[in-house]
């Protein structure tokens, strides 16, 4: 368990972290979201003892990294995969730190075959690909069979099998009732992964969820609906916070409205529907309308002249009086 309370980090002028309070709880998989620069890695280097809070306090299973006696078997974390240059092999860098923590060798052999390294584990680490980099971190990280994992985009340069294991992984970990904490920039490999989401945006939580209630959330009934004359129902339909947009002469989307009423509607005046879809939003389009006002680094379109969408956005038109 993960226990943040008012946790902050300011590096000068700049507050990286903002008295966030928070508890990763065992037994699920959490994911840490946000935009570039919301504070994720800082939060995560706290929890790892490795940046000291400029106020508040984070605790994993009740107390500071630091007060660990043995601290590899508490926690384990992959946080920069970059950092291991050595000029030692996999296995040599894994005996030695195996070795400063009382560790026993034939762990070190366990989590190189969990972690798929065995066929380049004699091989220096300074010539690793970034995803064999991954699989190193993430198997020094699982060396203490530590009871919370903490893994920064670990799916960062692996391949699709790559990152499918590290999701089979992450549920299997959370399964044995270990604290699992995630970070990663991949919404569809995050919705397949997390049970549960905490949303941080500069430096602040701004979601802190079970996965679908963030979705719910967001979400406002949107509805797929293919008739013979589907601008007959939008008069009818027509309210606050409800609006249309017509996606071919026969097919519209309707906003606000759920799929009975809309049924209803048609029966009453005559309209033949032939499909009714509720649509749901993606974790992706969850997130964006989540952190859209959180974004520190905009990204701005090469071309602001080409039109977003061919679609029309209409509104459907405000009931007469
Ligand atoms: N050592 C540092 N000195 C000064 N500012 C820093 C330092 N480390 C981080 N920051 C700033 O703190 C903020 C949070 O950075 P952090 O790396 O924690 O964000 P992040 O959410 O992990 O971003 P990303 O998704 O890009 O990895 C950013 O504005 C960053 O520039």
């Amino acid at each position: 368990m993960i226990e943040a309370q008012t946790l902050t980090k300011r590096y000068g002028a700049k507050t990286a972290v903002d008295s966030v309070s928070f508890t990763v709880r065992p037994g699920r998989v959490t994911g840490f979201l946000g935009p570039n620069g919301a504070g994720k890695s800082t939060t995560m280097r706290m929890i790892m003892g490795l940046d000291n809070p400029s106020g508040g306090q984070v605790t994993i299973n009740g107390r500071p990294y630091a007060k660990h006696k043995a601290p590899l078997h508490e926690v384990g974390a992959l946080l920069d995969a970059k950092a291991v240059h050595t000029k030692r092999s996999a296995y040599n860098h894994l005996r030695a730190m195996a070795a400063t923590h009382g560790i026993p060798n034939s762990r070190v052999n366990e989590v190189i075959e969990l972690t798929g390294l065995g066929a380049v584990a004699k091989k220096r680490v300074g010539g690793f690909s970034l995803g064999m980099g991954q699989r190193l971190g993430i198997a020094v990280a699982l060396l203490g069979d530590p009871q919370t994992v903490i893994l920064d985009e670990p799916v960062n340069g692996l391949d699709p099998e790559g990152v499918q294991w590290v999701r089979h992984l992450a549920r299997d970990l959370a399964a044995e009732g270990r604290t699992v904490f995630l970070s990663s920039h991949l919404m569809s490999e995050m919705a397949l992964t997390a049970d549960h989401l905490i949303v941080i945006g500069r430096g602040r939580i701004i979601a802190d969820a079970p996965i679908q209630d963030i979705i719910d959330g967001q979400s406002k009934a949107r509805v797929r609906v293919r008739a013979d004359r589907p601008q007959d129902l939008l008069n009818p339909l027509a309210g606050d916070g409800v609006s249309s947009q017509i996606l071919e002469p026969e097919l519209i989307e309707i906003t606000g409205v759920d799929p009975r009423r809309i049924a209803e509607t048609a029966q009453r005046t005559g309209v033949l529907v032939y499909e009714l879809t509720p649509l749901q939003l993606s974790l992706e389009d969850a997130y964006m309308q989540l952190t859209q006002a959180e974004v520190e680094y905009q990204s701005h379109s090469l071309s602001p002249t080409t039109p977003e969408a061919t679609q029309i956005t209409i509104p459907v038109e405000g009931r007469r009086p």
